[in-house]
């Protein structure tokens, strides 16, 4: 049994780590935002300037960015073509989810089909990006702060096994209570996959459009960033019901963490590429552009192909596409996959995503280490994320899991991590 509340090993560096990364990853943002419309582009360099009040806040983008949040909670609560159950919680119950991000996603997409056919001048949200990360980042702030008080008064069933260790910046910053609801309205479920995921690929296309009204026409790079990236969110959101056997929904309660990262970081850095190619216009031959494609492909199926598999199996273990593997049995009655994809490292998933965060950089050339900040930042979460995992899975399968590492001994990378 993993341990509980204040007995919970702490995490990320304890509360001196978990008050480091509450600075640093604003500032890291806010740094990349500022970097990448400089001249120098320096990944490592100092920002051009600090922007002032003037610069970062406006009423117009705290608007915008309250009607966006609005707008997307208001599709979350529209009829869901399926209600999905999540994983059995602490008190044996199980909550009820919607399944209808995609629909989100299309819904989203007509509008501001409309909206630019009226004349709305999608690329000036390309000038917003500064106040509308600084009000994102405000909102994720404030948030966190009611989700803290909120698990005051939270059963104690109702709190996630980390975050509750006692120390307000730590428990601030993991976020005590599991799954904060407002009746039906689940909010780290709604924000993990919602208006960060469907802001990030706007804020693309706006930079497209931006490209676009500058030079004539949108570049190819820029064309490759915003189709690779929409497939990965469209993947996403299709897939929506998957991301409730995350750690991120079973394990992890909502906090700043998840608050800053959902809301500010994903479309305010994960738009890092197109942002550098609006202000940094690269060339690609259409040779490279094939290489580049087919590098997003297999990375593509093996992240999709993994992913899939993993699903189907834990859905039903005889479905004719997995009932052919090899696979080790727990004490818990589940069962572990150590054939297909997952026979070949313990985090393939993860090793398709790398290899698409690599195809979203390349179209940005090798001139600046910038583009690549994606991929660096990826690497270290998805390190970090393996271990604790590992940790979890340790806990839950003991001794078959030191099985499945025996038989399957890399974690990412074949004969490499
Ligand atoms: N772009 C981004 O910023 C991020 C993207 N991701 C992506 O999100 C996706 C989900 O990632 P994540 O939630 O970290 O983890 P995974 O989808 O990899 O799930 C890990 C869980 O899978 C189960 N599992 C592990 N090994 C096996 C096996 N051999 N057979 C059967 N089940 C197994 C275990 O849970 P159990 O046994 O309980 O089912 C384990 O806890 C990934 O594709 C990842 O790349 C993740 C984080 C950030
Ligand atoms: C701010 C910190 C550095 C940490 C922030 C982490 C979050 C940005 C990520 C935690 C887990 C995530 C997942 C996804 C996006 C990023 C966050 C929210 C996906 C939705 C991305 C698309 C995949 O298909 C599923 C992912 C689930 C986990």
């Amino acid at each position: 049994m993993a341990p509980q509340g204040s007995r919970a090993p702490l995490e990320f560096g304890g509360p001196l780590g978990a008050a480091a990364l509450m600075l640093l990853l604003p500032a890291t943002m806010f740094h990349l935002l500022l970097v990448a419309r400089s001249g120098p582009a320096r990944l490592l360099g100092l920002p051009p300037y600090l922007p002032g009040p003037e610069a970062l806040w406006s009423p117009w983008a705290l608007l915008l960015w309250l009607t966006w949040l609005g707008l997307q909670a208001a599709f979350y609560l529209l009829p869901a073509r399926k209600m999905a159950e999540g994983q059995e919680l602490k008190d044996k119950t199980r909550l009820r989810y919607p399944i209808n991000g995609f629909q989100a996603l299309v819904l989203t997409a007509l509008l501001v089909g409309l909206g630019v056919s009226a004349g709305l001048p999608l690329g000036m949200l390309t000038e917003m990006l500064l106040p509308l990360a600084f009000v994102a980042t405000l909102t994720a702030f404030i948030f966190s702060l009611l989700l803290y008080l909120k698990a005051l008064i939270a059963p104690a069933s109702a709190l996630a096994p980390g975050g509750n260790s006692g120390n307000p910046i730590y428990d601030f910053f993991l976020g005590r209570e599991l799954n904060p609801r407002i009746c039906s309205f689940d909010c780290k479920y709604f924000c993990e996959l919602r208006p960060g995921l469907i802001g990030w690929v706007l804020i693309n296309l706006a930079l497209l459009v931006q490209e676009a009204e500058l030079r004539g026409s949108p570049s190819l790079a820029m064309w490759l960033v915003n189709g690779f990236q929409l497939l990965y969110v469209g993947d996403a959101l299709w897939y929506e019901e998957a991301v409730l056997t995350t750690m991120d929904i079973t394990h992890d309660g909502f906090g700043f963490m998840l608050a800053f990262g959902d809301l500010a970081w994903v479309p305010f850095t994960y738009s890092l590429q197109a942002q550098f190619l609006l202000y940094h216009p690269q060339p690609l031959e259409l040779s490279m552009a094939s290489v580049i494609c087919l590098i997003n492909a297999v990375g593509y199926c093996i992240f999709r192909g993994a992913n899939s598999q993993k699903n189907t199996f834990r859905k039903n273990p005889s479905d004719p596409r997995v009932a052919g593997l090899e696979t080790i049995s727990t004490a818990t009655g589940r069962q572990l996959l150590v054939s297909g994809w997952w026979g070949m490292v313990r985090h393939p998933n993860y090793l398709g995503d790398l290899i698409m965060a690599l195809a979203w950089s390349l179209p940005c050339g090798v001139s600046h280490l910038l583009p690549y900040f994606y991929l660096l930042y990826f690497t270290a979460l998805l390190v970090h994320r393996e271990a604790r995992d590992e940790q979890q899975c340790l806990q839950k399968y003991g001794l078959a899991w030191r099985e499945y590492c025996r038989r399957v001994p890399y974690r990412i990378v074949p004969y490499i991590y």
